[in-house]
């Protein structure tokens, strides 16, 4: 049996910090790192990974954690033109969308946090929304600028959740309040996914993965902030932590 925590894989972003350094950095929001910690799970970079190393690294891992960005998933992914002032990541889109369809295959618990989110969408065919801003009859789910991030954070909007679905068992209803920072959203569904949750203008804000064999969940808030005090976020990524943990002991008869 290993002598480590179950490994949980987050795919980083890579951004010009315009320290005129033309190699670029590896970059992480330490808060879901955090978050992975606090679940008794170690998360874990692969910072120079691309699509082709994803079938020698995905066995190594428990869990893959798609965290959200800045950035925005390039439109030429599903069949869209990049808008001029989308900030674009394109390793990290040619990374995820191989991530996504190969951890499904293989049985990794996935979890797809906002751009995470969006990503497992794209990569299974769906389509977005590129500024929801400009749509008739939808929200502006941006969050405020120019405040501290308890504002940026703060619960928003509610969602809508299926009855008997896990997001209504972790909220405890079919109602929840939610921060929102995102300027994306699903606009087709990819294939194969399942909208368990949705805003009040009716968009589609968690998702399962209907042929997942482990945990297969997105959603476009952020359960990683505060989640030690806000219940629904708590039991989200409990269930994640739990179904890492199990494949960690599938893959190596135990963990820690
Ligand atoms: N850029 C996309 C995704 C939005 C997103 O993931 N926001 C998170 C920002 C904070 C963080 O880095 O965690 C969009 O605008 O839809």
């Amino acid at each position: 049996m290993p002598n480590h925590k179950p490994l949980v894989w987050l795919p980083a972003c890579h951004r010009n910090l315009d320290l005129s350094d033309p190699g670029g950095y590896t970059v992480l929001a330490d808060r879901y790192a955090a978050a992975v910690c606090q679940l008794g799970l170690q998360p874990v970079l692969y910072p120079m990974a691309g699509a082709a190393d994803v079938p020698d690294l995905l066995p190594l891992v428990d869990g893959v954690l798609l965290t959200g960005s800045p950035s925005n998933v390039e439109a030429t992914h599903f069949g869209a033109s990049a808008l001029e002032t989308d900030m674009l990541d394109p390793r990290r889109d040619r990374l995820t969308m191989a991530l996504v369809r190969e951890a499904i295959a293989a049985g990794t618990p996935l979890f797809g946090v906002c751009r995470g989110l969006q990503e497992m969408n794209v990569a299974l065919g769906g389509s977005l929304y590129q500024q929801l801003h400009t749509e008739a009859g939808l929200l502006d789910h941006r969050e405020p600028e120019d405040v501290d991030l308890d504002v940026q954070f703060a619960e928003r909007h509610e969602v809508i959740l299926e009855p008997d679905s896990a997001f209504a068992e972790w909220a405890g209803g079919t109602r929840a309040l939610v921060n929102s920072l995102h300027g994306q959203g699903i606009k087709r569904l990819g294939d194969g996914l399942v909208a368990e949750a949705r805003a009040p203008d009716g968009l589609v804000e968690g998702v399962r993965v209907a042929s997942a064999k482990a945990f297969g969940y997105g959603v476009q808030w952020h359960p990683e902030w505060h989640h030690e005090r806000i219940p629904f976020y708590q039991r989200t990524l409990g269930a994640f932590a739990d179904a890492c943990r199990e494949h960690c002991r599938e893959r190596n008869g135990g963990c820690r």
